[in-house]
């Protein structure tokens, strides 16, 4: 039988954006709630029951309401917001983060959409952790710049009517509290908090993370070589949509473009080193609106859909 898909929020700058990904899709039925009602506890109740998969690209309390308006035990759901990636009895959803993952998610009945900054310090840490080159004590920083339109639409607005006038770089979370800690701290299974220090810069989408790394202290200091090999074997045996670019050994490269991954559900990891200062710097690049956040969510929905009875 057809899956039927609900999108709650599918007027907003998350939801828009699987719909157009789903648009041509004659595997599943979207059904969606007319657009004054998007608001109204009963009709969402209604659609978020008829569904076998409920998409919440919604504020995390809204997410939260959508999960308890749910009284059945067949409706699926894939949470976009914040409101449950480290809550007990939720699958996180980045496939390749494990080998184990992707089955994970085939089966799971509640999905959490990662957040678009940590998907890619995770997909350095997870690996290079587990394989024993990088210890979870590790202090990390982790920086990076991400199109406006990570702050949904009243950023897309804001950033719309200023025009040229926006700043080109703005860092933000300056209170060290950033959303993401909780759930970049979990999955990456480091012991301490890691730093965040996000940037917004003045283009609509795509984005990169950093994470420049101090090795000097381990007892061990891992080679940028052996970084790379850990990290090229994990995603070469993973499968997914996570690729390793050859090992780095460049003033600058075209690659670190944040918007050449734009409109794919696409992430590069590039490895760069400089072995005799024990130093390293890793930074992957990806859509913000596409592994960052609408194409992961279509990603869990296919899983699920094949891990259907
Ligand atoms: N943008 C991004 O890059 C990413 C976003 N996310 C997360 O996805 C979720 C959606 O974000 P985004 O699409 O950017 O946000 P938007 O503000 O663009 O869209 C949110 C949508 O939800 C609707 N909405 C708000 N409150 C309610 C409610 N109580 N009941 C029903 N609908 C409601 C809004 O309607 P209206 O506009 O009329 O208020 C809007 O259509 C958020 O949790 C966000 O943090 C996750 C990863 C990346
Ligand atoms: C540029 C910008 O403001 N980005 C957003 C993150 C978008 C995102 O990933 O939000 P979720 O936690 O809902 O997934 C921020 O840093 O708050």
């Amino acid at each position: 039988m057809t899956a039927k898909i609900f999108i709650d929020g599918e007027h907003g700058t998350t939801g828009l954006q699987i719909r157009t990904r789903l648009a041509e899709r004659r595997d599943i039925e979207v059904i969606s709630i007319p657009p004054e009602k998007r608001k109204d506890a009963d009709a969402r109740a209604e659609f978020l029951n008829a569904a076998d998969i409920a998409i919440l690209c919604l504020p995390d309390d809204a997410a939260r309401e959508s999960v308890s308006l749910i009284e059945n035990n067949t409706t699926r759901v894939i949470d976009a917001s914040t409101a449950h990636r480290v809550s007990d009895g939720w699958t996180y959803g980045f496939a390749e983060m494990d080998k184990t993952q992707t089955d994970a998610i085939r089966s799971a009945g509640r999905v959490a959409n990662p957040g678009c900054w940590p998907q890619g310090p995770i997909a350095f840490l997870r690996p290079l952790i587990k394989a024993g080159l990088l210890p979870d004590s590790l202090p990390v920083t982790v920086n990076g710049i991400s199109g406006y339109s990570g702050g949904g639409r009243t950023m897309i607005e804001d950033y719309e009517a200023k025009g040229e006038d926006a700043p080109e770089f703005m860092p933000y979370a300056l209170t060290l509290k950033h959303k993401h800690v909780p759930e970049l701290q979990a999955y990456s299974r480091l012991s301490g908090a890691p730093l965040m220090q996000p940037a917004v810069g003045n283009f609509a989408q795509g984005m990169l993370t950093a994470l420049p790394l101090q090795l000097g202290h381990l007892d061990r200091v891992p080679t940028g070589a052996e970084l790379h090999a850990a990290l090229a074997g994990h995603y070469g045996s993973v499968g997914g949509v996570v690729r390793v670019a050859p090992l780095g050994d460049m003033e600058r490269t075209g690659g670190l473009d944040p918007e050449s991954h734009n409109d794919t559900n696409d992430m590069t990891l590039y490895v760069f080193a400089n072995d005799a200062r024990a130093q390293a710097l890793l930074i992957a690049v990806y859509d913000n609106l596409g592994k960052g956040a609408s194409g992961a969510a279509v990603q869990n929905m296919d899983l699920m859909l094949e891990g259907r009875d």
